[in-house]
């Protein structure tokens, strides 16, 4: 279980990024950080593996303040996958899935035995393993990218905006193919993107955050649906735009649900 409290970030130039923030993340669950631009979510997640400090505040991890954690070795031990892969361009797909094992100080030989299995955890052929990052597609990029962040078993599977940069199919690839590896591997996910459709898809828990770094509401995609906070997240999920009021009309005896859009979105059965 990951925990903030009283976590506030201001930045030495007088930016508060994150305001107050009390939130508990629960374990084997993914939890969705959702905002517009600037209100802090990556802020907020970098304060997990200790990229950023708070100011003010507690970040727990199983109930130790992760201030009193070696920032190397907490980096090493959580997972961490960023927009654009963040893949090394002079490194081999398999040194760069390999890359902290190796710094852990796990042999070579065993460093890439496991960096091969990963590309089959991830759907990657094992022939791409001796590509460089320019020779895969951004897909494939992404798909390293996890692998990579998997590489040393973590509990915790940090993602900032993993798929912000693949076009629309290949993002849908993407965020299916998460939700298989979430239900084999049950890790702890903190998930960071602006999408509020890629955060109902993907979150159990989603955190709805406001400029300034505020937390407007921390709930399931389901509870925020039904009964959002206030007007900021109602006007954020689209709640009373009617884009996500579903209504059923009866097309040659069967019944059709049909959203806001006039787009049938499925057949109630009973
Ligand atoms: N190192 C820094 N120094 C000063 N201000 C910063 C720093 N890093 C972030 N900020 C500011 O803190 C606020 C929150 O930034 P953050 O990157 O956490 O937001 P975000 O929600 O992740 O945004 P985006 O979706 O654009 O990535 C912004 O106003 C940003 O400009």
């Amino acid at each position: 279980m990951i925990e903030f409290r009283g976590v506030t970030k201001q930045f030495p130039d007088g930016t508060v990024a994150v305001h107050e923030v009390d939130i508990v993340i629960p374990p084997r669950k993914t939890t969705v950080f959702v905002g517009s631009s600037g209100s802090g979510k990556t802020t907020l997640l970098r304060m997990i593996n200790r990229m950023v400090d708070p100011t003010l505040g507690q970040v727990l991890i199983d109930g130790t303040d992760v201030a009193t954690v070696d920032p190397v070795a907490l980096r090493r031990s959580i997972g961490y996958v960023m927009q654009n892969a963040g893949l090394l361009p002079h490194r081999r797909v398999i040194d760069n899935v390999a890359t902290v094992p190796l710094l852990r100080g796990v042999s070579k030989r065993e460093a890439h035995a496991h960096a091969l299995e990963l590309l089959d955890t991830v759907g990657l052929d094992r022939s791409l393993a001796d590509r460089y990052p320019s020779q895969l597609s951004g897909g494939q990029q992404q798909r390293v990218g996890v692998a990579r962040g998997l590489a040393v078993d973590p509990n915790i599977l940090l993602m900032d905006e993993p798929f912000g940069a693949v076009d629309p199919i290949v993002r849908a690839e993407l965020q299916q193919e998460l939700l298989r590896l979430q239900g084999e591997l049950g890790k702890t996910v903190v998930f960071v993107t602006h999408d509020i459709d890629e955060a109902f898809l993907l979150g159990d828990q989603v955190v709805i955050l406001q400029q300034g770094g505020f937390i407007s509401q921390a709930a399931s995609p389901a509870e925020i649906l039904a009964n959002p906070a206030d007007a900021f997240v109602a006007d954020f999920v689209g709640a009373d735009r009617g884009k996500r009021a579903l209504h059923i009309t009866d097309v040659d005896g069967r019944q059709v649900v049909v959203d806001g859009d006039g787009r049938p979105a499925g057949v109630l059965t009973s």
